[in-house]
Parts: C-alpha cells; sequence; structure tokens
C-alpha cells in the first residue's frame, strides 16, 4: 500500500521491544472463532484486554505467513464501542510493525474486504458481531482475499492465541502504540473505505437500466453499517427512495439487525404505508441481504439466492461453478442442473464457500442467512450488492420480486422454507444430537426419511423437495431448524413434528 505501510514495514524489526505489558487476569473463556469470527457479549468477554489479546495473536500469525508487511485494513460497524475497540487493534497491530489501514468512519464488511481485496493488504479485521443482539461485538478476520479466512487459518490463530495465554501467564498483551504516535510513525492510516468501495458497486450494476425503471423503494439498513450508503446508491440510480432505521442507534431499536422475517415489520408497514415496489434490507454489517415484496411478504434468502442465480445467468449470461451451504434451498440445486453449472454443497459457513471461490470459478455462492456472493468482485458477500441486484432484476423484468419468484417457482416447482431458532441448555443440544446420530426417525409428519445427511449437523432427507436440518448455531446458543417442503402447510407439519422430536430428546 502506501507510504505508511512501507514505513511501517521497514520500522517492524525495531518495534517489538516498544510495547509495554500490562498486568490483567486471564480471560476465564478460551477464546474460539466460531462459524465467522469471535463474538462475545461487551465487557463480559469483549474487553479491550481480549481484543488486544487477538490483535496480537494476529500479528504472530500474520508474521508466520510472511504476510505482515502487506498490512492489515480494520474497520468498524455502527455498535456499541466499535469504533474504539477497532483503535485498539490498530494500536496493537502497528505495536508488531505492521502497517494498519484505519476506517475513517463506520463501514460495511464488504467495504472493510474490499479495501483488502482492491490495496492487495494482508488481511482485514472487521469489528463487528453482524447480525447478533446488540449486547454483542465480535471480531471478524478476512483473508488477503477478502473474504472470511479460511478454517485452517482460523485453527492456526487459535492455537497462537492458546500458546500465547499460556506462556502469558496472567499478563495482559501489550497495550499498543498510542494512535497519534503510530500515525507520526506512519504505522497507522486512516482512510475512506467507503467510497472506493461503492464505486466498485457502480461498475458492477446497470445504474442505466436502474435510472430508466425509476423505481419506488424502501431502503432499511436495520440501522447497521450500511445506513445512509445503500440509500444514496439507489437514489444515484434514479429511484425514489425512503430510508427507514437509518439512525445510529447501537440498541438496533430492541431488534437483532438480522434481515429474517420477525426483524421486519417496520419494512413491511413502511412497503404497505407507501405502496413501494419493495424493501431492500442489510443486516448490522451490511454483508446479508433481505428484502420485502411489494405485497408486504418477506422474501427470504433462499428466494433471493435463487432469483439472483437466474438473473447472472439468464440475463448477464455469467457461467460458472454454484455453491451453497447445507440449509441452502434445493431451488439453487435445480437451477444449476438445469443451466448444466457445476454445484458444490458445503457446511453453514461463507468460508467454505471461499474454498471453492479460491480454487474455480465460481459464479454465485450463498447461504440461507443472507449471505450470498457473485464473481467479478471479491469472494466476499455483499448485502448492498446483492440489493442492487434485486433492483437491477426488477428493473429489467418490469416485474415486482413477488412476481417474478412465481415466475420462477412455476419453472422449477414451487418451494417454502422456514427456520426455527430453539433455545436449549448445553446438554439438551447434545442429547439432540446424540438421538440423531445414532438412532434417527424413519418418518416425520408422515413422510419416510430417505437419508440423513451428517454434514453439519443432522439433515433428514424425504426426497428431492422436502428435508429438515437440526444443526447448532456456531455464532449464537441457539440450535436452528430448518426446513424445505412443497408449500408452507408441508413445512409447517415437518417443523411441528421436528419440534416434537426435540422435546421428546431434551426431555
Ligand atoms: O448458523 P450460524 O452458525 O449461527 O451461522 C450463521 C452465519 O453466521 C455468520 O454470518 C457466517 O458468516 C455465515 O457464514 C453463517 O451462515
Amino acid at each position: 500500500m502506501s507510504d505508511a505501510q512501507q514505513k511501517g514495514h521497514a520500522d517492524r524489526n525495531h518495534s517489538q521491544s516498544q510495547p509495554q505489558p500490562q498486568t490483567a487476569s486471564v480471560p476465564a473463556t478460551p477464546i474460539r472463532f466460531g462459524t465467522d469470527g469471535w463474538r462475545a457479549v461487551i465487557a463480559e468477554e469483549f474487553t479491550f484486554a481480549n481484543v488486544r489479546r487477538v490483535a496480537w495473536a494476529l500479528a504472530e500469525h500474520l508474521e508466520a505467513t510472511g504476510r505482515a508487511g502487506q498490512g492489515v485494513a480494520v474497520g468498524y460497524d455502527c455498535r456499541f464501542l466499535s469504533d474504539r475497540f477497532a483503535a485498539a487493534v490498530a494500536s496493537v497491530l502497528a505495536a508488531a510493525g505492521i502497517p494498519v489501514l484505519l476506517s475513517r468512519s463506520a463501514c460495511p464488511t464488504p467495504a472493510l474486504s474490499w479495501a483488502v481485496v482492491s490495496r492487495k493488504l494482508g488481511a482485514g479485521v472487521m469489528i463487528t458481531a453482524s447480525h447478533n443482539p446488540p449486547e454483542y461485538n465480535g471480531f471478524k478476520l478476512k483473508g488477503w482475499f477478502g473474504g472470511p479466512a479460511l478454517p485452517e487459518e482460523t485453527r492456526q490463530l487459535e492455537a497462537i492465541l492458546a500458546r500465547q495465554e499460556a506462556g502469558r501467564a496472567g499478563a495482559a498483551p501489550p497495550a499498543g502504540l498510542d494512535l497519534t504516535e503510530a500515525r507520526r510513525l506512519g504505522r497507522v492510516e486512516e482512510a475512506d473505505l467507503v467510497g472506493p468501495y461503492v464505486q466498485q458497486l457502480r461498475n458492477l450494476v446497470d445504474f442505466e437500466r436502474l435510472r430508466a425503471a425509476r423505481l419506488r423503494l424502501v431502503a432499511d439498513p436495520m440501522h447497521g453499517a450500511a445506513r445512509g450508503v445503500l440509500a444514496d446508491l439507489l437514489r444515484e440510480a434514479g429511484a425514489e427512495v425512503t430510508e427507514i432505521r437509518g439512525e445510529f442507534n447501537p440498541s438496533f431499536g430492541g431488534l437483532a439487525p438480522e434481515p429474517i422475517a420477525r426483524n421486519l415489520g417496520p419494512a413491511v408497514e413502511t412497503v404497505r404505508r407507501l405502496g413501494a415496489q419493495a424493501a431492500l434490507v442489510t443486516d448490522g454489517d451490511g454483508d446479508r441481504v433481505g428484502a420485502v415484496d411489494a405485497t408486504g411478504e418477506v422474501l427470504d434468502a433462499q428466494r433471493i439466492f435463487a432469483l439472483l442465480l437466474q438473473h447472472l445467468v439468464e440475463v448477464r449470461g455469467w457461467r460458472g461453478s454454484v455453491v451453497k451451504t447445507f440449509a441452502g434451498t434445493r431451488m439453487v440445486d435445480k437451477l444449476a442442473a438445469r443451466y448444466g453449472l457445476p454445484f458444490h454443497e458445503t457446511p453453514i459457513g461463507f468460508k467454505h464457500v471461499c474454498e471453492y471461490a479460491l480454487k474455480e470459478d465460481v459464479l454465485i455462492g450463498g447461504e440461507e442467512s443472507g449471505g450470498i456472493g457473485i464473481k467479478n468482485h471479491m469472494p466476499e458477500r455483499d448485502g448492498l450488492l446483492c440489493n442492487l441486484l434485486l433492483a437491477e432484476i426488477m428493473a429489467t423484468r418490469g416485474r415486482t420480486l413477488g412476481e417474478q419468484v412465481a415466475a420462477l417457482m412455476a419453472e422449477i416447482g414451487p418451494h417454502y422454507f422456514q427456520r426455527r431458532d430453539l433455545h436449549l441448555t448445553p446438554e439438551g443440544k447434545n442429547r439432540l444430537m446424540a438421538l440423531l446420530r445414532d438412532d434417527p426417525p424413519a418418518r416425520l409428519a408422515g413422510w419416510p426419511v430417505e437419508k440423513v445427511d451428517p454434514l453439519d449437523g443432522y439433515k433428514l432427507i424425504f426426497g428431492p423437495s422436502r428435508w429438515i436440518l437440526f444443526r447448532a448455531s456456531g455464532t449464537e446458543p441457539v440450535v436452528r431448524v430448518y426446513a424445505e417442503a412443497e408449500s408452507p402447510e408441508e413445512v409447517g407439519a415437518l417443523l411441528d413434528d421436528g419440534l416434537r422430536l426435540v422435546e421428546s430428546a431434551t426431555r
């Protein structure tokens, strides 16, 4: 990168002796990276001392992999103290002699990722707990390619953390360099990460087509890091936009910033009241997409994934393989087969999609949770880009999203989906998983189980269009039960019977 990086690199050898260790107790629970990064409750486990520990371990990891000199981008979302945690990360990395590009303001996660890719940095750190409730914060690690660090990399980082903690015997990690001093030494450079990212989105989306359509839209960033950014882009694209939940509000108005039906009441209400053509929604850090149709019905990410795949192939004429994680809809399998595209299914976590994107030409990769990434950008989810493409679909087809889904289902068959999140005790969770492993039911809701797939949790499969999956979340203390079938009633029946199974296993 810039001079700052160069200087920081040159200073690196002298820096190890500068930071002065402070004394503090060892964290009660070991720091673990879950489905995507380390998440914890603010002030309980997510403390400045622990954030510094993770940053210090990251510095060692980057030295070991030879990427330290390339520098690290550090960004943050709109959560409580996120800017301060990001500054703590920057100061520790700077103390280790690593050049840091620190975001000047809160930014969406894909903007941070784009900074890593476009400036060819060694890694990225995003302070965010994504879609989790307001009491959480987190540390997402991005690899040099912009996407979530691969499983092997997070394992190495955890191992370094464990070793450093054992060796440190109660002392806190170095406090880091004072930021003013770090800036003076050229080890920390502050920059606008949003502007260059917005420019990249302009290159990827058909703004002319959007301008001609003059859509009426609601933009709902859920008080998250895409606030202002998505709405401004849509306005630039000629849409008449009403932004809701765009104020800075680290308590997220009492709803978790996860774009699923139970949190989308305000978007549904606004679409209905204004007669808008859709609401386009992003999660707390802008890497997930959600939407509400003109009818006020929530469009889940399964349908969004299918619409985007269809658009990229049929309208853009793009090709490449299709990757979905384990809870993804069968619509995607069907479309990949219909278009003759290679198809892969992975465990949950976009890092697994990234593994494919790094070794082959992936057209689109995505998840039930709303994290979807496309080719010609970066191997990373991008909620803003997906929303702009949804607008592009409406503009191209001259239809609402709901009408486009209906047209698609008329071609490939009906697909309905629902997810329930259950708060079980750790023992309850273990008993449920043991039952599914050792003695899964032969039937559920009247359908015979054809296969049990243990790729991530346990998926009971009933033919080509019905399944139910039981799986422990890696980011929240819940067990998720996902089901897909041919009608909402069938999904309801599967979930009811699935929940009875959970009850009997955990009683
Ligand atoms: O179901 P969970 O383990 O909580 O994971 C849900 C999601 O969490 C994070 O957002 C990850 O980045 C995603 O890849 C994953 O799909």
